[in-house]
């Protein structure tokens, strides 16, 4: 039996079949689009539902100062009064996480960056605290040759990009204690490893200005999402050998435990991979992802901000480099201790007080609800919701150096420090709520008796050996740039402040 059609049914039928096909279509964008409306809609609904908390958002502006007090948009963000922190910081991780806010914000999903576990965190807490005397001497070594090859070695005064200098000289140092030399110099690993925390905040910063729903189709169309992946294997190739080695108990590596694979070694230690069938060496890489992350753009940071203050201060090189200069004469550089860093009072006040100057955000303790919290306010706040309290300097009264807050005075952090405790709200390493530049609480930045350490051994090295200035003779110091939560100082991409540098007269 055959079917025979002429050619007007032919056509007729081909209408009719694109007729059909239209409407299904256009059926299922319009149901999609319904779906979309009405899931957004309770998303908003659900998430405004904070009578008389602010919340604030990323919709049109890169300034979010005069957003502060807005509603509504994409990534809501409660921020609760800083007293509220003291009641929340004992919640348990199933209920308010940095991780969520770190998931959330920097797109944790699409990079496998940033997410820190336990032994991350504890590997930094114990581990690296424990071995810091032991390596100290190799700090003091990275630092010389870092400062020496980054700085100009002359005496007359060139002009500098601050960022570019110092994350050249924080990289390798950072380096030292997390790989160990050689790869801390090598070109591979520093470039990956600066280069990947600046790649996941662009990117996640991209992201972050869309809607939650295309998110997970527009993650993989960024060209920033390259760079990641770049940076990735940049850092996992490198340190792939290290994890072979060490996991088959290589009597070489094993010689040397303190200069080669330190945090793998740490890790290790921690994960026991002989009795834990979950391991994978993948965690090794995703924790030096998240290390590279965490550590080297804040110090670098700090840094960028002392020197500028230095600049634009410049009453305060005299009696810094008299404190140093009397630690130099009893040891000389490469001898120096924690212990010797730790003696520099005015040197830890003048870090303090450009940290605190110079907040590197707006907000601080960036925290994610994963069940309703109920504030002593009588707010609550739903779960999944982005939680973030403002940073001390804009709160002035819940600080007790309110009355000067705006001028720049180190000796504020002197005068009294009688509270010998690690966490006297007159040291720079405090992690209190007047003071949020580490955090606070459980999940305080593990590193920063490290961390603080490493920046003021830094900056003792370049006050005693470089003179510094403004660039092109300007005296008075310069206003930070705010853009999204991040505080930054005019240096490139925001402006064009350089220092100029030459060898100490
Ligand atoms: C010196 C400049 C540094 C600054 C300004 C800084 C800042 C911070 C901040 C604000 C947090 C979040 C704390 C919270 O939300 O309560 C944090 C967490 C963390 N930081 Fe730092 N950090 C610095 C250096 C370092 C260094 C050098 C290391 C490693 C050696 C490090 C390792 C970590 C780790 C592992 C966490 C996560 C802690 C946890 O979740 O339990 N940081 N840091």
């Amino acid at each position: 039996m055959g079917i025979s059609l002429d050619a007007g049914s032919i056509i007729r039928n081909v209408v009719r079949y694109c007729l059909r096909l239209f409407f299904y279509l256009f059926t299922a964008v319009i149901i999609t689009s319904v779906c979309i409306f009405f899931i957004h809609k309770r998303e908003r609904k659900r998430k405004l539902l904070l009578p008389g908390i602010p919340l604030v958002h990323s919709p049109k502006s890169s300034d979010f100062r005069t957003l502060l007090d807005q509603a509504n948009g994409k990534d809501p963000t409660v921020i609760i009064p800083p007293h509220c922190i003291e009641e929340l910081k004992n919640l348990p991780d199933s209920q308010l996480s940095t991780n969520g806010s770190m998931y959330d914000r920097f797109a944790i999903r699409w990079t496998n960056s940033g997410w820190v576990d336990k032994e991350l965190a504890h590997s930094i807490k114990y581990d690296l605290a424990n071995d810091v005397d032991d390596f100290f001497p190799t700090i003091q070594d990275e630092i010389q040759h870092a400062s020496d090859n980054s700085l100009p070695i002359s005496d007359s005064w060139s002009s500098h990009g601050l960022q570019e200098v110092l994350i050249n000289i924080v990289g390798p140092v950072l380096g030292r204690m997390m790989v160990g030399s050689p790869l801390n110099r090598d070109t591979r690993w520093l470039s990956s490893s600066i280069d990947h925390a600046i790649a996941v905040v662009v990117y996640s910063t991209w992201l972050r200005q869309f809607p939650s729903i295309p998110r997970p189709m527009l993650a993989h169309i960024s060209p920033q999402k390259r760079a990641i992946e770049r940076s990735k294997k940049g850092i996992s190739e490198s340190i792939a050998p290290i994890i072979e080695e060490r996991m088959k108990g290589n009597q070489k590596v094993k010689s040397s435990p303190f200069e080669n694979g330190r945090l793998v070694r740490w890790l290790l230690k921690r994960y026991k991979p002989s009795q834990n069938p979950e391991f994978d060496p993948s965690l090794i890489f995703r924790d030096h992802y998240s290390l590279c992350f965490a550590a080297i753009h804040g110090p670098t940071f700090l840094l960028v901000q002392a020197i500028i203050d230095l600049a634009s201060y410049p009453q305060y090189l005299t009696p810094l480099r008299e404190e140093i200069d009397r630690e130099l004469l009893n040891v000389p550089f490469e001898g120096w201790t924690r212990e010797t860093v730790a003696r520099m009072k005015l040197l830890d006040a003048f870090c303090k007080e450009s940290a605190r100057m110079n907040l590197q955000g707006i907000i601080g303790w960036l925290r994610k609800t994963h069940k309703p919290i109920t504030l002593s306010t009588g707010h609550t706040i739903p779960p999944n919701t982005l939680v973030a309290a403002k940073n001390p300097r804009y709160n002035a009264r819940a600080t007790p150096w309110a009355e000067n807050a705006e001028e720049f005075r180190p000796e504020r952090w002197l005068q009294d420090q009688s509270d010998p405790s690690p966490n006297a709200n007159w040291r720079f390493e405090a992690a209190t709520i007047d003071s949020l530049i580490f955090g606070y609480g459980k999940h305080a930045c593990s590193g920063r008796p490290f961390g603080v350490t490493m920046v003021k051994d830094i900056l003792s090295y370049i006050v005693a050996k470089w003179d510094v200035r403004l660039a092109g003779g300007k005296r008075e110091g310069p206003q930070n740039k705010s853009i999204d939560f991040v505080v930054m100082p005019p240096i490139e991409p925001l402006g064009d402040l350089k220092v100029d540098f030459k060898l100490r007269s």
